[in-house]
């Protein structure tokens, strides 16, 4: 289904079919662009099993050398630590896979602040793209996956933080996170989140149905005012839909 602003919502039976709907639109993403694909990959629950399944099932899948990975945002904490969102799926994912100089992970581990890292990651950000300001017509990212939080966040944009008006960075430090963990953060800007050909959603279980319903709805919330220059897709399970995108 489509929403009157252009969002499409796909609905999948349960976790492990979303996970699958995943794989398979990541890998489409990828087959679409011959050369440097680069996909901004999130953390928190909605993509886990969906890295799992892209370790191991459809590993032969993706042409490993020429793909480039990026993240959403990051806690500020160093790589070992569980807490850390790239940390975590180099784990599960791209370690002995991905060449390491096609891993762009935030320096969370090796900044003093959040807000150097955020300079830093920036400067990579514009180093791969090859230009310091974002064309429509020639997206960042082939695909940017997203999650929500309990709060509307998505990334690490929080409801009311000033990170939400950045207009003329790509990166940004968040000094003190919305909810658990409240660790800082460091986060990409809307504009730059935005610069994909696909942003894709990923929320399953019952505890999202209230803020799926909020985002929506219309709220003030920033994921629900996360777009991208391309298509914007919600991939929700059936436990996860509100009421009121039943039956649309
Ligand atoms: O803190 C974070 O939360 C969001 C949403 O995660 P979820 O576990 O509630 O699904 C995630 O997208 C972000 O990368 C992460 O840092």
């Amino acid at each position: 289904m489509r929403t009157a602003d252009g969002r499409q919502i796909v609905v999948a039976a349960d976790a492990e079919a979303l996970a699958r709907l995943a794989a398979q639109r990541l890998i489409a993403r990828i087959e679409l662009h011959r050369e440097r694909p680069a996909i901004c990959l999130t953390g928190g629950s909605g993509p886990q099993r969906m890295f799992e399944l892209l370790a191991t099932e459809f590993a032969d899948r993706i042409p490993w050398p020429r793909v480039h990975w990026f993240i959403s945002d990051e806690r500020f904490v160093p790589f070992g630590d569980p807490l850390s969102n790239m940390g975590t799926i180099k784990r599960v994912l791209l370690d002995g896979r991905a060449p390491p100089e096609n891993v762009h992970a935030i320096p969370a581990g090796d900044s003093a602040t959040p807000d150097e890292a955020a300079r830093r990651y920036q400067h990579e950000l514009q180093s791969f793209y090859g230009a310091a300001t974002l064309d429509r017509a020639r997206p960042l990212f082939d695909l940017v996956l997203g999650g929500v939080g309990p709060d509307g966040h998505t990334a690490s944009l929080f409801p009311g933080w000033p990170q939400l008006g950045i207009r003329d960075r790509w990166a940004a430090g968040v000094d003190n996170a919305h909810v658990e963990p409240l660790v800082p953060r460091v986060t990409l800007t809307f504009p730059a989140l935005a610069s994909c050909a696909e942003m894709l959603f990923l929320v399953h279980g019952a505890s999202k149905r209230d803020i799926v319903g909020r985002v929506f709805a219309g709220d003030d919330l920033p994921a629900g005012h996360a777009r991208s220059i391309g298509e914007t897709v919600w991939l929700i399970t059936a436990d996860a839909l509100p009421e009121t995108l039943r039956d649309r």
